[in-house]
């Protein structure tokens, strides 16, 4: 098969369709909540405007996926048809004064939104109440529960492995763009888009634009032959006034019945037609949104990042949006199915095939991607060789670029209408400039917008400038990636290109954005980072409530420990302490206060400010519980300071993730030195537990722990202003006195922690207006 223009990673197709028809019907009788996805975005697909097609595309209500492979489509007129149109003068030519033509070609893709918005809201309101009739209370109430189902057995998994390829600065040699098109070709699903391009071009009634990839030419080849039966009819559109003569199968009928997004969103509640509907949550700002991140908890996590990619989406989920989070597949999860689409993606030159799974939770799209070189990684996601993690993340991103045309979430892809990549950190910043070079260059997906979090800037993706060969992009690209340290000289920096392409940064929270602009806390993308500052912003990280949360958490069901509330903060958290104290072996005393720290044992942590403070802690009355994994020499320090101190300190080395639960449960204080701290989630579950945060007031920490004032009566914690070990000594001095002598204001500190509203809504509501301000971003 012929290769396809300038399009590196879409080159030829092969198909299984067999494969997919029986993923979807498995899917469906495996996750029978499948059916209860969020019927919401609008997405805009088809031809783009750029490659020559027609200034017309058929868009499909993002809600009724599988209408879309029964042809039953409806027309719309494209935003960035619109948008290209308007900006060229009368004749079609470029405009006289760009600055007009901008203003001009904004106001009315505006004008054209408001439309479309309210084409969308009547035409919904109307199937609602052609539903209405259909559904009965228990139906939607029963789908309504199934599609709430959410994980139970957290796996928890372990990782130390922080050899990042920043640590491995080298030498400096030549480098080289392979051509993209010796790309393999991937077998896709879609059984149309099995079809030769011959036979699409035919059908199409246009020649090919050259730079088109299969999937966009399929979904204009359905916008210029389905349209005619798609046109609504007597009121009604015609997938409805067909239903009755056409010979629907059972899953697809299924289909059929399944509640719009404000079902969704209501829970249980029947409705009628004329019954006011609140809107989701998101409203007129629905987006498709693809959170790529190399770990994702449950199934992956070495750390905090596990944690946002694996409950951020849920709350974009719950505002409304159609949310998918891809991540490496490491492992078996039992969750998953394949998707029955596979593809070969050239990397430094080696061919590597990868197969995508997916998974429908909670209200979001799981996508995994298998390979061999993520096989059994998960205690390993960083460690190896510079070059083959380079490898892997550069396979990783290649293949996360391409999942909205190729993996068919519900029956239908993402496509490229109102869709926003959110990638993470340096492992995946490789996405935003993947989506320009390989599409967005190409004329393609050109609305689509790329927003990149950083969580921890310490660690960047850095190489020699050697290793531009590894990242195939054409030569042009390199200064993107170029950046000058001074110990390092002139080097390769992947985190540098794609905070320079991301169409807007977040970091997690307002203390670590206002570091990052300075020479300490950039870590040498200061620089950069002051330079993007209009798209650059902080959002504090929210917490999983139902994962963390005292009330529920599923490791205080045995072994001693309880679930407790605000209500049964007293009794419930003196349980979780003795029981914890039990597990580890320490005298059982409910007056002693338990110290407990959880973290990666590195630099950022400050785990060398608690060693040079336990001469000093281990003159006062008080147990300390210590776990963590990391750097070898501060493991050893943790057994090392157990061996020492058996009866008042307990050094866990390892990652378990029932022990982290335990300790924040059972512990009275949390100490959290770091000498940088982006957000910190520590803090978080503590405050939500009732345990107490003693921190080093800095990044996230200052941000989210603010100091008791015994005036006052205010407050959450202890903070200290500098990473010097006498000042956490005095914090801790004073907490531990408090705890001793000020029981009242103890608990009263306790308890505002636990009141506080921590969950992701809040920031779910402010990444929503980023992804908002990127897509009406030129
Ligand atoms: N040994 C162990 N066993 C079990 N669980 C362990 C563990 N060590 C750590 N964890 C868990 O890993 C998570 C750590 O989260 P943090 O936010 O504190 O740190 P991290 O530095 O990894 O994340 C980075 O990203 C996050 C997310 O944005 C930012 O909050 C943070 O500041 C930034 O450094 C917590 O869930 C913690 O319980």
């Amino acid at each position: 098969m012929a290769s396809i223009g300038s399009l590196p990673c879409i080159i030829e197709t092969k198909t299984d369709s067999s494969v997919l028809v029986h993923s979807i019907i498995n899917r469906r009788l495996r996750f029978p909540f499948l059916t209860n996805r969020p019927r919401s975005s609008i997405e805009v697909s088809g031809i783009n405007a750029s490659a020559g097609g027609s200034s017309e595309a058929v868009g499909m209500c993002r809600g009724q996926n599988d209408w879309c492979s029964r042809g039953n489509l409806w027309r719309i007129k494209p935003l960035h048809a619109i948008g290209k149109s308007s900006a060229q003068g009368e004749d079609g030519g470029e405009p006289e004064d760009p600055l007009q033509a901008t203003i001009e070609k904004s106001k009315k893709v505006l004008a054209t939104q408001r439309e479309l918005l309210q084409q969308i809201a009547e035409r919904r309101k109307l199937l609602s109440s052609i539903q209405s009739g259909d559904i009965s209370q228990e139906e939607e109430e029963a789908s309504f529960e199934q599609g709430n189902e959410s994980f139970s057995n957290a796996k928890s998994s372990s990782s130390s492995g922080d050899d990042t390829v920043e640590d491995q600065i080298g030498s400096i040699a030549s480098s080289g763009y392979e051509h993209s098109t010796e790309e393999k070709e991937f077998e896709t699903v879609p059984s149309a888009l099995s079809r030769g391009l011959d036979e699409i071009e035919k059908d199409h009634g246009d020649a090919l634009p050259f730079n088109k990839s299969p999937i966009e030419l399929e979904s204009s080849k359905h916008a210029s032959t389905d349209s005619s039966k798609t046109e609504w009819s007597d009121g009604l559109p015609s997938f409805l006034t067909n239903l009755e003569s056409s010979t629907l199968k059972d899953e697809e009928l299924v289909d059929l019945k399944e509640p719009s997004v404000e079902e969704v969103h209501d829970g249980a509640a029947g409705f009628t037609s004329e019954d006011v509907k609140p809107p989701p949550l998101a409203g007129p700002n629905v987006m498709n949104v693809i959170l790529v991140a190399v770990e994702c908890a449950p199934w992956s996590k070495t750390g905090g990042l596990g944690d946002v990619a694996g409950a951020l989406p849920k709350a974009l989920a719950r505002r409304g949006h159609r949310v998918m989070v891809v991540a490496p597949l490491y492992g078996d999860y039992a969750e998953t199915q394949h998707s029955g689409v596979r593809k070969v993606y050239k990397v430094a030159g080696q061919d590597m095939e990868v197969a995508y799974f997916q998974a429908y939770i909670d209200g979001v799209d799981f996508v995994f991607i298998e390979s061999a070189v993520f096989r059994h990684m998960e205690n390993n996601i960083y460690a190896g060789k510079r070059e083959d993690i380079l490898k892997r993340m550069v396979l990783f991103c290649k293949a996360a670029v391409d999942v909205p045309w190729l993996v068919p979430c519900g029956g239908a892809c993402y496509g490229d209408g109102n869709l926003a990549f959110i990638a993470n950190d340096w492992h995946t910043a490789l996405l935003p400039v993947y989506l320009k070079a390989y599409y967005r260059d190409n004329g393609l997906m050109i609305y689509t917008r790329s927003i990149l979090v950083i969580h921890n800037i310490a660690h960047q993706g850095r190489g020699p400038v050697a290793d531009f060969s590894f990242v195939d992009l054409p030569g042009h690209y390199l200064d993107l990636f170029k950046l000058y340290d001074p110990i390092g000289g002139e080097h390769f920096n992947i985190f540098a290109a794609g905070l320079k392409t991301a169409d807007r940064v977040v970091t997690v929270s307002h203390g670590y954005s206002r570091e990052l602009k300075t020479v300490e806390g950039g870590w040498g993308l200061h620089g950069i980072i002051n330079e993007n500052d209009w798209k650059f912003r902080g959002i504090v990280n929210g917490i999983d409530t139902k994962d963390w949360n005292p009330q529920h958490d599923a490791f205080l069901k045995s072994d001693g420990y309880t679930n407790y509330s605000l209500e049964t903060l007293k009794t419930g958290k003196a349980q979780c302490k003795a029981a914890l104290q039990k597990e580890l072996g320490l005298p059982l005393r409910e007056d002693v206060p338990v110290i407990g720290f959880i973290g990666r044992l590195d630099h950022q942590k400050g785990v060398d400010l608690i060693a040079e403070a336990i001469p000093w802690m281990m003159g006062q009355d008080v147990q300390l519980v210590m776990l963590g994994s990391g750097r070898p020499d501060l493991e050893e320090m943790l057994r090392a300071f157990e061996h020492q101190h058996r009866d008042k300190v307990r050094g866990w080395v390892g990652f378990s993730v029932q022990t982290a639960h335990r300790i924040t449960a059972g512990a009275d204080i949390l100490l959290m030195p770091s000498r940088f701290e982006p957000c910190g989630l520590n803090q978080l579950y503590a405050m939500n537990y009732g345990t107490v945060p003693v921190v080093h007031a800095v990044g996230g920490l200052r941000d989210t722990v603010h100091p008791f004032n015994p005036y006052e009566e205010s407050g959450l914690g202890w903070t200290f202003d500098s990473a010097e070990v006498g000042e956490l000594i005095h914090a801790l001095g004073n907490c531990l006195y408090t705890y001793r002598e000020y029981k009242q204001s103890w608990e009263g500190i306790q308890r505002r922690g636990m009141m506080q509203d921590l969950s992701w809504d809040h920031a779910a509501q402010n990444y929503e207006e980023v992804l908002v301000a990127a897509k009406y971003q030129w």
